[in-house]
């Protein structure tokens, strides 16, 4: 049984949403008939579907609007999630299945930008969830807690130069935090579509980041998800942070095992994030591309690319440095995910040349 107050609130942000000019993708797809379908519908973790919206009927300006309080909700809620899937991910369908893993000869790639002309600098990141763990909004502050104490025990096993150093946020600096923070190292604090997905409960327990010297390999502790695992570095060289981020993770999966799906891939709290969870991406200036940035958007998309602000999602760009990954990450494999934003960086970097 859904509480009545559950459903209150569902009815009033429904019609909210309905009545504004919301440009996400659940606003999209939540008709009438599929709210009705899943308002009465529950997890086993008791998640309904208020936990799965709350953070896009809220949030208007969200790109997407939902997400998985636990691997459950992908099923329970699957009318909402498929459509949702199929049009963020160009034609995953409901009957599809996530391809097998598969990251590919690591020696294809090269440097996008070998004369530094152009790409600031490059990253690589992929998410993973512990299993046994659910997602954020239900985890517990003793989980937390847990979680965190085996992410710090595994990763100080890493060698070479993956080795490094577990921060926890508990403790950290303001100064210390905002540094890492502006260097692009670490996740930003306060972020609204996850308080309001119920997703930064008992913050700062149980989240932290792991960094080797050079802050090459980065790992964040159970902020969106419950790890990301990122390779970065200066300059355009994507086949060197590709094959960093490829020697990670194949070490870190032989000791932490990690939630998968037949049909949906790695698991992850967002949808966008679901399948082969890699978003690779580049700073970068173009600026005779970026002189107008709709059309920036529009040519980026015809090669499936996104286009970010210098801090990120939701955020502007500055200086003229724009953040280019690829958009999909399922019904590929890690490998093509990868070759999508390479490729298509390449021809931008073609077509501001020759602008
Ligand atoms: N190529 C890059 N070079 C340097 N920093 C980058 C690059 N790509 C992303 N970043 C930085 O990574 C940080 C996180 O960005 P952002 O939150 O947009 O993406 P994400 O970590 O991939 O996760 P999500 O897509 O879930 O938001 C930001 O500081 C952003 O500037
Ligand atoms: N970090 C992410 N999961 N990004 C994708 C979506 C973020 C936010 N919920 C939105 O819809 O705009």
């Amino acid at each position: 049984m859904v509480d009545q107050a559950v459903l209150d609130k569902l009815e009033a942000g429904f019609k909210k949403l309905e009545a504004s000019d919301s440009k996400s993708l659940l606003k999209k797809f939540l008709t009438r008939e599929i709210f009705d379908n899943l308002k009465t519908k529950k997890t086993s973790f008791g998640s309904t579907l208020l936990d799965v919206i709350q953070s896009g009927l809220e949030n208007h300006d969200s790109g997407v609007g939902i997400y998985a309080p636990d691997a459950e909700a992908y099923t329970v809620f699957a009318d909402l999630f498929d459509p949702i899937i199929e049009d963020y991910h160009g034609g995953f369908k409901k009957t599809d299945s996530h391809p097998a893993k598969n990251w590919g000869d690591v020696a294809t790639f090269g440097n996008l930008d070998p004369a530094g002309e152009y790409v600031v600098s490059t990253r690589v990141r992929c998410g993973r969830s512990m299993e046994g763990y659910p997602f954020n909004p239900c985890l517990t502050e003793e989980q937390y807690k847990e979680m965190e104490q085996k992410v710090s025990t595994t990763l100080s096993g890493l060698e070479g130069e993956l080795k490094g150093t577990f921060f926890p946020l508990t403790g950290m600096s303001k100064d210390v935090q905002q540094k890492l923070i502006d260097d692009h190292f670490l996740f930003k604090e306060g972020d609204r579509f996850l308080q309001t997905a119920n997703a930064c409960r008992f913050w700062p327990s149980g989240r932290g980041i792991f960094h080797n010297d050079n802050k090459t390999f980065l790992v964040w502790c159970n902020e969106e998800d419950h790890l990301r695992l990122i390779s970065m570095q200066m300059g355009g060289d994507l086949g060197e942070v590709y094959r960093r981020l490829v020697t990670a993770v194949n070490d870190i999966e032989k000791r932490v095992p990690f939630s998968h799906n037949d049909r949906l891939g790695f698991l992850t709290f967002c949808p966008t994030n679901l399948g082969t969870t890699v978003r690779a991406s580049v700073h970068i200036k173009v600026p005779k591309l970026a002189a107008n940035k709709a059309k920036l958007d529009e040519i980026a998309a015809k090669y499936n690319l996104q286009v970010r602000g210098t801090r990120g999602e939701h955020t502007e760009a500055e200086g003229g440095i724009y953040d280019i990954s690829n958009k999909r990450r399922m019904g590929l494999t890690e490998f093509d995910a990868v070759k999508e934003m390479y490729d298509g960086i390449a021809e931008l970097i073609k077509m501001e040349k020759e602008a």
